[in-house]
């Protein structure tokens, strides 16, 4: 395991520059889920007690996509959490940011605008590219440390990732302590049984190298959502293209489709498709088999006879693990596939890990039981690719000889 500083060596009554991942599900500009500030809170709150000044760091959404929204109410969401007041300011290395940081007291916490809004952030670079942007070179001059609590962003190679620790003092915070730890122990974990993996979502840069590198643990990979159609065009189906507007297939196909086919024909006994699929038909759910399919409208979810055969094996698992969600859940005309396959796992006593920020906030949309699961990870990306065993570039920005 990688040894790196955490606050426990840390000293009280320091200036702190602390990321965060914060990074929340949004519908019509208004954030849906308060996940990942519970867990952020209670980093907070132990740096506050130590008596430090904190500035946050957290992005939202990505350019270009509707999700990718100010950061002014996640500062209140924040405050409900901390009890007491988060000052937020539209700016992250300007001179108005600059002002706030340095009217910052012992005791205060205030937010930055989201880093995705600033050059140098994006895209993935080395760290020392990153450490060069001037978002590093600005901030990393204000404060005494950097505090690295965004688990859920740690496979990014992002500057407020993997610059800041390269040219400041870096510990880990309580979530990416944590998360880090929990992630890797279940990666460990050995089974005798059947070990089923459910895939879906949207990015398939996270989740399709997971079919490659964890085919020798995982039995059945069952596959919905983007990912699921991606590969299911790759397959031979008349399907998987953006339709509607949609903005989720044709980018994602042209950067992964060898790497789907070369799956597909290499695991084509542990990689199991949807047979039907649903689209909105009139305002209602219908649903389609997959086999001869010829209509292009934008499926929302896995169908009825897919959702059995999924619960089926899930079933006979002695482990499930979950990325991504199978269908919009967020409607709830499209959420059976998502809720189904949730209820079914918590109907067994298999081993069971959930990961998704998105995903995660099905589990409370409806009303399911996180008890009911063995871990339910804040992290989609990030928790998935640890447990493939490949490094996370935030953890090993972190890395110091122990
Ligand atoms: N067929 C589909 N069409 C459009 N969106 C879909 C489809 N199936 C699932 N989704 C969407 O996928 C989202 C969840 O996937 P995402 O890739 O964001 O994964 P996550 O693992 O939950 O989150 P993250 O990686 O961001 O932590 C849900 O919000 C859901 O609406
Ligand atoms: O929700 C997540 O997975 C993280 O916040 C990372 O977001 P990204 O996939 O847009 O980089």
């Amino acid at each position: 395991m990688t040894s790196f500083q955490t606050l426990d060596d840390l000293e009280p009554g320091q200036r702190l520059l602390v990321r965060i991942d914060v990074n929340a599900p949004v519908e019509d500009g208004v954030v849906q889920d308060d996940r990942r500030f519970a867990r952020h809170a209670e980093t907070v709150q132990e740096l506050l007690a130590d008596d430090h000044a904190i500035a946050l760091l957290a992005h939202q959404g990505r350019p270009g996509r509707d999700t990718f929204v100010s950061l002014d109410q996640h500062a209140a969401i924040l405050s409900d959490h901390l009890d007491r007041p988060v000052e937020f300011v539209a700016d992250t290395c300007g001179e108005e940011a600059l002002s706030a940081i340095d009217g910052l007291e012992r005791g205060d916490v205030l937010l930055l605008e989201n880093v995705r809004m600033c050059e140098g952030e994006l895209p993935e670079e080395a760290p020392e590219t990153k450490a060069e942007t001037e978002l590093v070179r600005t901030l990393s001059t204000e404060f005494d440390a950097y505090v690295s609590d965004a688990y859920a962003t740690a496979h990014r190679s992002h500057a407020s990732i993997v610059g800041f620790p390269l040219v400041m003092d870096a510990y880990a915070g309580r979530v990416m302590e944590q998360e880090y730890r929990a992630n890797t122990a279940i990666r460990e974990r050995a089974f005798d049984g059947p070990v089923t993996m459910i895939l879906g979502g949207t990015k398939a840069e996270d989740t399709i190298p997971v079919v490659e590198q964890l085919a020798d643990v995982v039995d059945h990979f069952c596959l919905g959502g983007i990912i699921g159609e991606l590969f299911l065009r790759a397959d031979g189906h008349d399907l998987g293209y953006d339709v509607d507007g949609t903005e989720l297939f044709d980018h994602q196909w042209e950067a992964h489709s060898e790497t789907i086919t070369d799956a597909l024909e290499t695991h084509d006994t542990t990689v199991v498709l949807p047979t039907d699929l649903a689209y909105k038909d009139d305002g209602d759910r219908a649903e389609t088999a997959v086999e001869g399919i010829e209509k292009q409208t934008s499926y929302l979810d896995i169908g009825s006879e897919t959702i059995d055969r999924y619960t089926d094996r899930i079933a006979d698992s002695e482990a499930v693990y979950v990325k991504g969600a199978v269908g919009v859940f967020e409607d709830e005309r499209f959420a059976n596939g998502t809720v189904g396959i949730l209820s079914a796992i918590a109907d067994t006593d298999c081993v069971s890990v959930v990961g998704g920020g998105d995903t995660a906030h099905s589990i409370e949309l409806y009303d399911l039981d996180e008890d009911d699961f063995t871990r339910v990870s804040i992290a989609g990306g990030a928790y998935v690719r640890a447990l493939t065993g490949a490094s996370l570039a935030g953890i090993d920005a972190l890395e110091c000889d122990s």
